[in-house]
């Protein structure tokens, strides 16, 4: 399909800095849900403010349905963006704020009116038209900025951490409701997240980003079953990950022990990370699994038991289970050949199998033992 946007090997950079993009190529999709996932500084808001036009890029071009638009000014553009302090004028209502686009284009009182009232409605703030910004919950003024971005009638919605400010329970309520309206209104959205359950949660397409490079693009349950690479391992969700090597098709060796798996086609020897979801992980009687763990501590999450189990070889394993096991006992775990998902281990440039794309939040390997990521 034709996208709406395309970023075509665009680069910039930030005064005499290295750059944020280099040479960076995207396309976002018409009528989706697209999610920008990565760390602080990976460069989610200079991609929003380039397509916003706020930012111009010093090389490369931007295409909006193949129209170039690369020096087309921002106003020009079909495009809103809803920011992460909202950015609400204090001083004027809530009908106000919504309408102040409007206004500024010089539209007509009826129209202003009947378009502030269906964003309004669209947002579920009829009602609230007098009141002021001040006067609001977060998750209303969050509510605001949205109305006042759609009441322009873009055809793409950019959205910067709009729920960061929110608490967890509101925050879990309005990534339903920012779902569910994208769905209502067929428009594309390009949002913007550090956060992993999120980016999952919302999106019919996440864009995994670190250091300016995409990682990994894909629906959300393509990149937390099939993780690209370790990186992308490590920033979505819990996973084990054990450092390997695919003797042949369908068998790959780690920990010690060779394991079935239903990878094929890497070369002979190839050094892979290996991810295990903990949830993957059955309990079974000590010596009637695939490998025997002492379990070395056990929280409890609510709706699962977190453990923490040591293999023979000082290898963490993160368990989920609704099965508590004391500290101090070894137990067997058992896994489906399907749960073992084998990755290529990337070589950087300096020639070492490197770590250093792990997110800043990861755990750093212990003392040789394979990492666990968190
Ligand atoms: N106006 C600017 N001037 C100089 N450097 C900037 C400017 N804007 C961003 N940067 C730098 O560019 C890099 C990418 O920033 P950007 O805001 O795109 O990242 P981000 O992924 O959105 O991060 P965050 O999640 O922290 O907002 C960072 O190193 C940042 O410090």
């Amino acid at each position: 399909m034709e996208p709406i946007v395309r970023l075509e090997g665009v680069t910039v950079r930030y005064g005499d800095d290295p750059p944020v993009l280099a040479d960076f190529f995207l396309d976002i999709e018409e009528g989706k849900f697209t999610t920008l996932l990565g760390p602080s500084g990976c460069g989610k808001t200079t991609i929003l403010r380039l397509i916003a036009g706020f930012v111009r890029p010093q090389r490369g071009e931007i295409y909006f349905r193949r129209q170039r638009i690369t020096d087309l000014p921002p106003n020009r553009r079909k495009v809103n963006t809803v920011f992460q302090d909202y950015a609400l004028f204090p001083h004027l209502d809530v009908f106000e704020n919504v309408a102040f686009g409007l206004r500024v284009r010089g539209e007509r009182e009826a129209k202003v009116r009947e378009r502030v009232l269906d964003a309004l409605r669209f947002v579920n703030l009829l009602g609230f038209e007098r009141r002021h910004v001040h006067e609001l919950s977060g998750g209303q003024r969050q509510r605001v900025a949205i109305a006042r971005a759609i009441v322009n009638e873009p055809e793409i919605l950019l959205l910067d951490e709009p729920l960061s400010a929110l608490d967890r329970k509101l925050r879990a309520e309005m990534q339903y409701e920012l779902r569910n309206l994208q769905r209502k209104l067929g428009i594309t959205f390009v949002f913007v997240t550090h956060d992993q359950e999120e980016a999952l949660a919302m999106s019919d397409t996440v864009v995994v980003l670190n250091e300016g490079k995409i990682q990994q693009i894909g629906t959300p349950k393509q990149i937390y079953d099939e993780p690209a690479n370790r990186f992308v391992a490590r920033f979505i969700g819990e996973s084990n990950l054990f450092e390997g090597v695919m003797l042949e098709d369908y068998r790959v060796a780690f920990q010690g022990r060779v394991f079935t798996c239903v990878d094929r086609g890497f070369p002979r020897e190839a050094p892979v990370d290996v991810v295990l979801r903990p949830e993957d992980l059955e309990i079974v009687p000590a010596g009637e699994g695939l490998l025997d763990v002492r379990i070395v501590s056990e929280l409890f999450r609510g709706v699962h038991y977190e453990m923490v189990g040591i293999d023979d070889l000082g290898g963490r394993w993160l368990i989920h289970s609704t099965r508590r096991v004391a500290e101090g006992t070894l137990v067997g775990i058992r896994f489906d050949p399907d749960a073992i998902h084998v990755m290529p281990r990337v070589r950087e440039e300096n020639g070492s199998f490197s770590d250093s794309a792990a997110p800043a939040d990861g755990l750093a390997e212990e003392g040789g033992t394979p990492a666990l990521a968190r």
